[in-house]
């Protein structure tokens, strides 16, 4: 790992290396062409086995949901709850989100990863936040660390927010990035509608009152993140992203056509197909803890490939911070949603983020984590 202290406006060679600022910078061009990766990224052989067999998930078509079709409604929350039981996963066509505004999306990410580092280094992520440009979370860990670079910014759905992701667009890169964020603002507002209308249709799959998720998620706080992989000179000793559970409640992905996405499903990990015009919808673990177990968070990673770049749009629904997490009851039963005892502790979003961003390396145990944590944490306070 070259650790040589460099500048960062000199915009350095591109490898691993202390930047003028103290945080440890990455950018791939230069690292790709070496014959082998840096320690850093290596992980363990058994986060690598190679996925064999595709997952069975559904393609569930939304339009008969949309025109108000309750036939092909109950079909449609058949295949979701069959999906969420088992692995939490499934696609989405007829979504009604346009292919232009999706393909104006996936062009944008294509033109920001191919700035020149300073420029991508403006929009830098800051120590303890979310938002912002990051490099293979160089700045955040020392191992493990995900064969990707990766930009985030919030969206919130409310009075006053009609500009939020232009200006923080503008405001971080500057006018000349304007046209960027309108189409990122546009297509966080999709995603949103999109997010409402698979929040009801969850709430039918589960039994309960079909407004149930819809109302809790109305005033939703949500993280865009465009994520970008480059081709790697050793894909089998490296991953795009490790295996993790999202944290956030549900998360909608446009995948481009490479592939990579893979979900731990049957005791064995299993590739998705990219299937032209679908988005990627799974489960996140506050919407698990919402469903009380019954639907799973999905357990997912993405692989890289020697030859050719990857791109992928995820966008996390959260709920605002301080709504309570906790099953609703379904209309006909003093139970909760998912019935049975209680398997989650209360808790707020603003509790969950923290703790993924500041506690705890999100990964495949993070809820159960945070579920002890906040335990031990609210029994010592009780003493
Ligand atoms: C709240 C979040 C933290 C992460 C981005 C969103 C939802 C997914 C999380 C993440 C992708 C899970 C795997 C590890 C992680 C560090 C990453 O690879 O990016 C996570 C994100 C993050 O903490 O930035
Ligand atoms: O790129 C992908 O296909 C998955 C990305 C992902 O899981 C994430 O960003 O949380
Ligand atoms: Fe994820």
């Amino acid at each position: 790992m070259d650790l040589s202290p460099t500048s960062v406006l000199l915009c350095p060679p591109l490898d691993i290396s202390h930047s003028s600022a103290g945080g440890v910078i990455f950018d791939s061009s230069s690292l790709r062409q070496q014959t082998t990766i840096p320690k850093a990224f290596i992980w363990p052989s058994s986060d690598r086995p190679a996925a064999t067999e595709e997952l069975d998930a559904p393609v569930v078509d939304l339009g008969g949901f949309f025109h108000g079709d309750e036939e092909s409604t109950m079909r449609a929350a058949k295949l979701v709850a069959n999906a969420c039981e088992r692995h939490g996963f499934f696609q989405v066509v007829n979504h009604g989100v346009s292919e232009l505004l999706a393909r104006d999306a996936l062009d944008f990410t294509d033109e920001f990863f191919r700035l020149p580092l300073c420029d991508k280094l403006r929009a830098r992520r800051k120590p303890g936040g979310v938002w912002g440009y990051s490099g293979a979370h160089a700045d955040r860990f020392s191992s493990k660390l995900p064969w990707k670079e990766t930009l985030s910014f919030g969206y919130r759905e409310a009075a006053g927010s009609e500009r939020v992701v232009i200006d923080y667009f503008v405001s971080v890169l500057g006018e000349e990035f304007e046209r960027m964020g309108l189409a990122y603002q546009m297509y966080c507002e999709a995603m949103t509608g999109l997010s409402l209308a698979i929040m009801e249709l969850l709430a039918i799959s589960l039994g309960a009152d079909r407004m149930t998720y819809r109302e809790f998620f109305d005033d939703s706080r949500s993280i865009m993140r465009c994520n970008y992989y480059p081709p790697c000179q050793e894909p089998e000793m490296t991953l795009g992203t490790g295996p993790h559970c999202d944290p956030t409640a549900l998360t909608i992905l446009q995948q481009d056509h490479v592939g990579g996405l893979e979900v731990f499903s049957g005791r064995a990990w299993r590739y998705v197909r990219p299937v032209h015009n679908a988005l990627v919808v799974n489960i996140g673990d506050t919407f698990m803890a919402l469903s009380n177990g019954r639907y799973k968070s999905c357990l997912h990673r993405a692989v890289v490939n020697r030859h050719r770049e990857r791109r992928s749009l995820a966008f996390f629904v959260c709920p605002r911070e301080d709504k309570v997490i906790r099953p609703p009851p379904p209309p006909s039963s003093s139970e909760d949603v998912g019935g049975g005892p209680r398997l989650y502790p209360d808790f707020t979003w603003a509790q969950f983020m923290d703790f993924t961003q500041r506690h705890y390396r999100a990964d495949m145990r993070t809820l159960r984590s945070f579920a002890k944590w906040l335990e031990s944490s609210s029994s010592a306070t009780a003493t």
